[in-house]
């Protein structure tokens, strides 16, 4: 098969899933801020869909005890884990609002899981998904990202417009070497948990200089060769609405990622670029549909989910004691 070309997850001559088969969803939680919110709003999703497998959530230790009862509450299975921070003194090269999710890493560490799907904070689930924890192992399988929107000016791609999902319209300049290899979007993505995994990713970033994407682009540098791109629909970033239209089918879309600045649902408030496009309005609505569809509660009665409105800090506490970055940024290794 072309490289870059989405896998069928069930028709791939790959190694055959074996062995004990203990599978989970896993998102990340960091801060006392409103990202809660996303992950009541995931787990309600995951429920309204009637996923088999339950929620884990991996939590930094700076998530107070209420949000982690309202997680529990919600049937999540709460997990602390340690942050895991780029080399000392280099913080400074990397977004520093994306430097948080080094710690995602932890998951590797999770060895009860045979397989896990990952899904971040700012994703729902709209069609049930539980298919790709049958998909054979030995693979890393996320979406392609698109390089369109401003946040990658740092690369090349964005400074030739150059974008995978569209290869054709402007090719990769021949003076510039073989083009990048398929770069995914970290939000999303299918793994086996493995200690020996585990320690060969943290051993790898103490040698690994930080990038803007983060651990997005440290985890693209390490699982390249095993990378298998699947549909988007498993992973729609939002700005495919507008940079790659005739890529998208809206209605067959199961996977929504709301990461475009401005459309976090429990934050969005219509302003700022593309904002006020009617798709995005639809799905705004969707995902709080879901969040306050009081039957997909765990214990309605019970449930303390944050109000609509209710005013969090912003910053995980662990942020607050990193630097701003001050100099101008590394390329991602995949990306640049
Ligand atoms: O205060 C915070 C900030 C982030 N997060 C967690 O970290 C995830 C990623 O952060 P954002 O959603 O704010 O960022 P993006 O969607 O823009 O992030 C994209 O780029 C990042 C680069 O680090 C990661 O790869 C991420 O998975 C990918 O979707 C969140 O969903 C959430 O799970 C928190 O819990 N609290
Ligand atoms: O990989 C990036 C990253 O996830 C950004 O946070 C998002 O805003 C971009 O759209 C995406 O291309």
């Amino acid at each position: 098969m072309a490289p870059g070309v989405p896998v069928d997850v069930f028709s791939t001559s790959g190694k055959v899933n074996r062995g004990y088969s203990k599978k989970a969803y896993v998102t990340f939680l960091a801060g006392n801020g409103d990202y809660v919110k996303g992950v009541v709003g995931l787990a309600k999703g995951l429920r309204k869909v009637k996923s088999a497998y339950p929620l884990v959530v991996a939590i930094l230790p700076d998530v107070p005890e209420e949000h982690r009862e309202i997680l529990r509450s919600q049937g999540c299975i709460v997990r602390e884990i340690e942050p895991i921070y780029p080399p000392e003194n280099q913080v400074q090269f990397a977004m520093a609002h994306f430097v948080i999710n080094y710690s995602k890493l932890r998951i590797w560490n999770f060895e009860e899981y045979s397989k896990m799907v990952y899904l971040d904070a700012d994703i729902q689930v709209y069609d049930n998904i539980d298919h790709l924890l049958d998909a054979p192992d030995g693979y890393f399988y996320a979406v392609m990202d698109c390089f369109c929107e401003e946040i990658w000016s740092h690369s090349h791609q964005y400074s030739i417009g150059y974008c995978q999902q569209c290869p054709d319209k402007v090719t990769w300049p021949v003076e510039m070497g073989s083009p990048p290899p398929w770069y995914f979007n970290a939000g999303m993505f299918v793994f086996e948990p493995s200690r020996l995994t585990y320690d060969s990713l943290l051993e790898t970033l103490q040698i690994t200089p930080p990038t803007p994407f983060a651990e997005q682009d440290f985890l693209n540098m390490f699982f390249q060769k095993v990378y298998k791109p699947i549909p988007l629909v498993y992973n729609l970033v939002l700005a495919m609405l507008w940079r790659h239209p005739e890529n998208v089918e809206l209605d067959k879309v199961k996977v929504v990622h709301y990461c475009a600045a401005g459309s976090k649902p429990w934050r969005y408030t219509g302003k700022g670029a593309n904002m006020d496009r009617e798709d995005i309005k639809m799905l705004v609505a969707k995902w709080w549909d879901i969040y306050n569809d009081e039957s997909l509660d765990v214990n309605a009665d019970q449930n303390p989910v944050p109000e609509a409105g209710q005013t969090f800090s912003s910053k995980p506490s662990i942020m607050a004691s990193l630097p701003d970055p001050t100099v101008s940024y590394i390329p991602a290794p995949s990306a640049a």
